[in-house]
């Protein structure tokens, strides 16, 4: 309220109760420039505010990548633009940084906010681009000392319901970084057979109820039903889990569980096969060591297990085969007072490796 009296604003959106709880009824956490006091306390709490993301692994990022000034730099996804700063003031005014992202939404206004922090496109360039594609950034701009990759998605993007990434919330059943491209997940789950959504499930997030999943989602669209929505889906989960003996064998508390996870995996597995995730980390990780100066280094963070396979398998390949110097032995996890202050940090791994000096050419990829 003393914020609202000090900036001279009546309270815009009605909302029932003491604290805004639907997304468009957050416009204070849509403004962090305006309300900061309200953003600290909603991240003291635990809580991302709306509309904003809080980067993970800074200090360890920080360290790694060891930015000095002069040197020229590339993060792979560029999110809400928390770890791009920090890369900039690392560079001091001298040298320069690319950073990438498809999502032409939120890049746009983390763009902007990073352009009236006055970085401006001599020392900053923001490329819409998917990371797959790092070699065409290497070829026009030369290649890197530092890369970095933040994987998966920003909390912006989980957050907003017309995403369609949570199934928490009403929303269509999108999941697209790029909405502008592709196909949605409604429309890719109706082109898939049962065979194909239950090796997604699994594959993709280990679904357990996989075969049961992937059944009732054909039987739904069989009978003339749509799955057009988060709801929807959340709902055939909810019934599907429902209607098994196991679960119905379970206490209420593990039964909500047992639902909240099966829904979690359920819209990872479906984001990761919409968005080509495997894919494109694949490409970027081959392409990697072609893009980065000899002693050049990159910080690779991901969020669940197949990520971090396909991350550590090639670091190690590279490695044997003498391309990279040196690369993590053990994995870097947030420290836990990092996870208590962002519980969404707490799945986060993070790995790094080091370009040899005089790294030989291997086949397959280009420099
Ligand atoms: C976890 S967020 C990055 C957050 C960022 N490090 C920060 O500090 O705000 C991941 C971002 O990468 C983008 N992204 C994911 N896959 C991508 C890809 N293949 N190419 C380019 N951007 C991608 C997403 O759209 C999202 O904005």
């Amino acid at each position: 309220m003393a914020e609202e009296r000090k900036s001279g604003h009546r309270r815009r959106v009605h909302y029932a109760g003491r604290y805004p709880r639907r997304f468009e009824e957050k416009y204070k956490e849509h403004a962090p420039e305006k309300y900061a006091d309200t953003v600290e306390h909603i991240i003291d709490k635990g809580s991302t505010p709306a509309g904003m993301h809080i980067s993970i692994c800074v200090d360890e990022i920080l360290s790694i990548l060891a930015v000095q000034p002069g040197e020229r730099g590339l993060d792979c996804t560029l999110g809400y633009g928390g770890h791009s700063r920090r890369l900039l003031e690392r560079l001091a005014g001298q040298g320069h940084l690319t950073s990438l992202d498809i999502d032409p939404i939120e890049s746009v206004k983390t763009e902007a906010r990073l352009r009236a922090l006055g970085y401006g496109e001599d020392i900053f360039s923001v490329r819409r681009i998917n990371f797959a594609e790092i070699d065409r950034v290497a070829e026009e701009q030369g290649r890197f000392d530092f890369v970095l990759a933040d994987l998966g998605v920003s909390s912006m993007q989980i957050d907003d319901p017309a995403r369609g990434f949570s199934y928490k919330v009403e929303g269509p059943l999108d999941l697209r970084m790029n909405p502008e491209r592709g196909m949605s997940a409604a429309e890719r789950l109706r082109e898939l057979s049962r065979e194909e959504i239950e090796g997604m499930l699994r594959e993709n997030a280990d679904e357990p109820y996989a075969h049961e999943l992937a059944a009732a989602i054909t039987r739904c669209f069989r009978a003339g039903k749509c799955l057009d929505t988060t709801s929807a889906l959340r709902e055939l989960i909810e019934q599907t889990l429902g209607a098994l003996k196991s679960v119905q064998a379970l206490s209420a508390a593990e039964r909500k569980e047992e639902l909240k996870k099966s829904c979690q995996r359920s819209f990872q597995a479906l984001r990761i096969d919409i968005n080509h995730e495997y894919e494109v980390l694949e490409q970027l990780l081959t392409k990697l060591p072609g893009v980065l100066n000899p002693g050049g280094r990159v910080a690779i963070l991901s969020f669940h297990s197949g990520e971090d396979r396909l991350v550590k398998r090639s670091f190690k390949e590279l490695r044997r085969a003498g391309i990279y110097a040196e690369i993590a032995e053990e994995l870097t996890r947030p420290s836990a007072e990092e996870c208590v202050r962002n519980p969404r940090a707490r799945s986060a791994k993070l790995r790094w490796a080091v370009r040899g000096a005089c790294a030989q050419e291997a086949p397959g990829w280009s420099s």
